[in-house]
């Protein structure tokens, strides 16, 4: 829209030009429209959200007291980058909320992109569950990544609802979480092994926690997925691990070409030359496994892959789609579970009674003589509350991830919100809100525990207060599976070692925000036997 106003400001002024145009009047008149411009594009700056909010707000002369989003202008053409480009993006968003007394909404602009963030639960709700905001807004890495045939990314309609129902038929009902506990429980026993040789298989020994959890998640998440099994040290998915930590690494950067049209022709930030390099890779990566699925005949469909190739008629996808689904599979389904299970043991570490009262629990469900089975997990009712508290505290995506996109113009909180808008929740602003938690930033998980007759808290979506998931049509479809691996895993961790801190200084809780939000330093911890 600004590039048409702009060009068609231009061409009034060329226009009125009937003068032949010689060196001087050539310079005068860029001279002119750059002046123009500049003039132009501080007064769109002037606007409260900045640059893109002026634009449409001018354009569609609807800038009657009252409509107008509080928010910052951030700087004149790029409005408020800095905001989104900081690994702390979720604080900075909340400060800025604060300072414009902006929590129930924001707008600010994040180049030529005008973008609202709520940090309250009530216009979270309004967003996340109104049909107007069940589009995602594409980046150009999603889009070269495939993910746009993916459920994540594809936009809101007849592909994306068949995509969500294959996949909750298939990989995430009840009775799929259930066939796949076999698989958790030996990847479960060989975390254990692996933990014990890293500490030497003495009583007591040193434990660098992150990248077994990442390995053991991408290991949980290949077998679902394409029904293959590896061992921890297994060099074979070397390769694939890449692949992962690159992918999330361009979709969690803030791409300045997404919202700078002008700077695309030359990807300063070289995304799209990495996401041309990765593609190609991921292609003969996933392309091999469906080969050998197709090669094998006959029986049941044994996993996702299966499924996928078995479908028929309208749901039938072709291959760059099936590469596209079970892709991204792998890709979510991997950092947010093994990001959340670093920041439980972290808690774990720096609250030692906390831990003990868990692993009394442990004791007394479980039992000293056998390891932990799933079907204990339902029984394990403060180890859940545990979880709860720190996905509250520690949210994996704090921003919930991936935003949503106004498909049509539309009323938030009672101001219009145009179409084309992002739209952000900042749940971990919510999460540490005082009007809603009492004592918001303490560690205290006793607020979850409900007594006999009293309702859970859910945080699957329902309630905003705490939604990790997100809600609505584009809630998270992996919440079950992802729940029920957390909570396996850490119960089993919990139950086989006691995580004691390296040193006297504790734990450096410090986060880094890329696509998940993950402990800046590693977890590194004292790991001593409880189970001989
Ligand atoms: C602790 C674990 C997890 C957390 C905290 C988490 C969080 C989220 C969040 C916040 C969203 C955006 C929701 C919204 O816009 O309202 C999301 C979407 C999604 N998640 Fe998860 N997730 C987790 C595990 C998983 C797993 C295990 C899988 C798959 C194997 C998965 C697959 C997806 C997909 C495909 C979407 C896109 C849904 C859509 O756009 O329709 N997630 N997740």
């Amino acid at each position: 829209m600004a590039t048409k106003l702009e060009s068609s400001l231009i061409f009034a002024l060329l226009s009125k030009c009937s003068f032949v145009l010689n060196q001087t009047n050539l310079v005068l008149s860029l001279l002119a429209v750059t002046t123009i411009y500049l003039i132009t594009s501080l007064f769109f700056w002037s606007f409260p959200g900045g640059p893109a909010w002026g634009k449409s707000i001018f354009l569609r002369l609807t800038c009657k007291t009252g409509t107008v989003i509080p928010g910052p202008r951030g700087l004149p053409f790029i409005g408020s980058m800095s905001l989104m480009s900081n690994t702390l993006a979720h604080r900075k968003i909340a400060e800025a909320a604060e300072k414009f007394k902006a929590k129930r909404l924001m707008a600010f602009s994040l180049g030529e992109t005008r973008v609202i963030v709520t940090c309250n639960h009530d216009v979270a709700k309004e967003i996340l569950n109104s049909p107007v905001f069940s589009d995602r807004p594409v980046k150009e890495s999603a889009y070269s990544l495939m993910f746009n045939r993916a459920i994540g990314f594809a936009p809101h309609g007849v592909y994306w609802r068949t995509l969500r129902r294959i996949a909750s038929n298939h990989l995430f009902s009840p009775k799929q979480i259930k066939r796949a506990e076999v698989q958790r429980r030996v990847i479960s026993n060989q975390m254990v092994r692996f933990i014990e040789k890293q500490s030497g298989y003495g009583q007591e020994g040193l434990c660098f926690v992150r990248e077994l959890l990442k390995t053991s998640s991408l290991n949980n998440m290949m077998c679902s997925v394409f029904g293959q099994e590896y061992e921890l040290d297994d060099q074979d998915h070397v390769e694939l691990r890449e692949m992962v930590e690159e992918g999330y690494d361009l979709l969690g950067t803030l791409n300045w070409t997404d919202h700078l049209p002008w700077l695309s022709e030359f990807d300063p930030q070289r995304i799209r030359f990495r996401c041309s390099t990765l593609v190609p890779k991921v292609n003969r990566f996933v392309s091999k496994i469906i080969n050998e699925h197709r090669n094998q005949t006959g029986g049941s469909p044994r996993d996702f892959v299966d499924v996928l190739l078995s479908l028929h008629g309208s749901d039938k996808l072709s291959d760059p789609d099936i590469i596209a689904v079970l892709w991204e599979m792998i890709f979510r389904g991997t950092d947010t579970v093994a990001v959340l299970i670093e920041w439980i043991l972290a808690r774990m570490v720096l609250h030692p009674n906390i831990q003990s009262t868990v692993q009394k629990e442990l004791d007394l469900i479980v039992g000293k003589s056998r390891a932990v089975e799933e079907s204990d997990v339902a029984s394990l009712k403060y180890l859940t509350a545990v979880i709860k508290e720190v996905l509250r505290l520690h949210p994996p995506g704090p921003l919930l991830s991936w935003a949503r996109l106004a498909i049509t113009d539309t009323i938030v909180d009672g101001r219009l919100v145009p179409v084309g808008t992002t739209a952000m929740v900042n749940m971990w602003a919510i999460a540490h809100d005082p009007h809603v938690w009492v004592d918001p930033l303490e560690f205290k998980p006793d607020r979850f525990v409900v007594n006999e007759g009293e309702v859970e808290f859910s945080v699957l979506g329902s309630d905003l207060r705490l939604a990790p998931f997100g809600s609505g049509r584009r809630v998270c479809p992996g919440k079950n599976l992802g729940l029920a691996t957390v909570t396996f895993w850490t119960a089993t961790l919990l139950h086989e070692f006691e995580w004691e801190p390296l040193n006297d200084n504790g734990v450096d809780l410090s986060e880094k925000l890329r696509l998940s939000c993950e402990m800046a330093n590693p977890l590194a911890a004292k790991v001593r036997r409880r189970r001989i």
